[in-house]
């Protein structure tokens, strides 16, 4: 019989929640605190466990972490009557099943507790710890091209030192994927990595998950939270699109930086702490100072280095090594076979403008690879419109020769007069102004 632990600091979940599951055929435990559960755990192991996110003491991640390094196998849900997705998804990432908020309702908490207990636990998100760093270097393409060349001379010089550097390119270059591998390669790299979007953070959010909150700070502010900045402590902090953090938010950055401390909102002591940052924009973040729209003084600060990543074309030569990583990629994840590009697909890959840059070729190919027969080789039928058309499109627009738009003119003008004058040449000639050695001579060249 599977062993269910319910976690609840109210007597009256506990009591209907575990008479139903008992119903259900579990055997169940009870636990009126974070602390009693942890007691519990230490006597006895469960399949499962259903906390509440809000114990009265200790809160539910500590918990978690807790079960985490007891019972690596030890399925968790969590419940709570707040359905607040950032600590969802924080949950989630470190490893829970699932998050279910209150009421509860017995079918669908009985339908997730079969449904766990019928797969494998969740593994943690490692995108903060060497596992998934070490894939990722893995799967990181250098490539040959004279300006890949250039930009990883200048990141093998940067990477090592604690210097804050910008990364600049357009959407899609491989930006975080840069500043990930900068950290890699770093005396920092068995600490945290954190990335933060700042384009998708609501100017409210943007303090919050950068510097933290106390429990009560502010409306909303349930429980305490800790900051990207306390998180990345001893590591790195990327911060995406920082041109979007607002004119005090940047303020607040700035401090941070030059003080090289932490103050949580609602708290009054700073913590002190040693992050290395790397910022990341697609727009000219120096033409955002001039527009007075970020300030100078922190760009300053964070332009120790500043890194140029080019677009895809221009690093074209690169295209068929990224293109053999994703296709061997696509071929685990799908498990089968490519047998790489048609001639007709390289050379719509090599006229197209990839506006999209890497992130645009990693989808096409997935896409491909899903579309095409396992053994077989990508054809031009599996690509997406926009870039089949945008050849169909150029082709039309194709430059033709000066000297040929001048003759088809010419062209076009003798034969016209020709036809008015029934083929007279002479009349011909005399109506186009030139003379008749010079028709026949015109004649010849156009192949009349
Ligand atoms: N050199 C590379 N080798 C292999 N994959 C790469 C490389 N560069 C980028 N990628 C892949 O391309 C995708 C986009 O990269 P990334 O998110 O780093 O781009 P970005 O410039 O930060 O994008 P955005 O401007 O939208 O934030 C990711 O899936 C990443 O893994």
């Amino acid at each position: 019989m599977k062993k269910i632990l319910i976690i609840d600091d109210d007597p009256s979940i506990c009591k209907i929640l575990g008479k139903f599951l008992q119903k259900s055929g579990y055997e169940v435990v009870t636990a009126l605190s974070g602390k009693q559960a942890l007691l519990l755990l230490k006597k006895q192991s469960f399949h499962l466990v259903v906390c509440d996110y809000n114990l009265g003491d200790i809160n539910g991640l500590e918990v978690l972490s807790k079960i985490n390094s007891l019972y690596p196998q030890t399925i968790v849900i969590f419940i709570s009557g707040y359905g607040n997705i950032q600590t969802a998804v924080d949950l989630v990432k470190e490893g829970a099943f699932h998050f279910l908020t209150k009421p509860l309702y017995p079918d669908i908490i009985l339908k997730t507790i079969e449904e766990a207990l019928s797969q494998k636990k969740p593994e943690k998100e490692k995108s903060q710890s060497k596992p998934k760093q070490q894939v990722n270097q893995d799967k990181y393409v250098k490539g040959n091209s004279a300006s890949a060349k250039k930009l990883f001379k200048h990141v093998a010089l940067v990477a090592p030192t604690d210097y804050s550097v910008i990364i600049h390119g357009e959407t899609g270059t491989g930006k975080e994927a840069l500043a990930r591998l900068i950290h890699e390669q770093s005396k920092r790299r068995s600490q945290n990595f954190v990335a933060i979007d700042c384009g998708s953070l609501s100017k409210e959010l943007a303090a919050s998950e950068l510097f933290g909150h106390m429990k009560g700070a502010f409306t909303g502010a349930l429980q305490d939270k800790k900051g990207a900045f306390e998180i990345a402590d001893g590591g790195t902090i990327f911060l995406d699109e920082i041109g979007n953090l607002s004119y005090e938010v940047q303020m607040y950055l700035l401090r941070t930086l030059q003080e090289k401390s932490v103050r949580c909102i609602g708290e009054v002591k700073e913590k002190v702490v040693d992050v290395r940052v790397i910022a990341a924009s697609n727009e000219d973040l120096y033409e955002k100072v001039r527009q007075k729209s970020f300030r100078e003084d922190l760009y300053h600060r964070l332009n120790e280095f500043k890194l140029e990543v080019p677009s895809l074309c221009e690093r074209i030569d690169d295209l068929p090594l990224l293109v053999n990583s994703f296709i061997s990629q696509a071929e685990v994840q799908l498990d089968k076979k490519i047998k790489g590009l048609s001639v007709q697909v390289k050379e719509l890959f090599y006229h197209y403008s990839w506006p999209g840059n890497i992130r645009e070729l990693q989808n096409v190919i997935k896409r491909a690879c899903l579309l095409t027969e396992d053994g077989a080789q990508i054809e031009a039928d599996s690509l997406p419109l926009e870039i089949t058309d945008f050849s169909e499109m150029n082709k039309s627009q194709q430059p033709v020769e000066l000297k040929n738009v001048i003759l088809e003119a010419q062209k076009n003008e003798i034969i016209r007069v020709l036809e008015k004058v029934n083929y007279n040449k002479t009349k011909a000639a005399s109506l186009l102004k030139i003379d008749r050695k010079t028709l026949y001579n015109k004649l010849k060249e156009i192949n009349l």
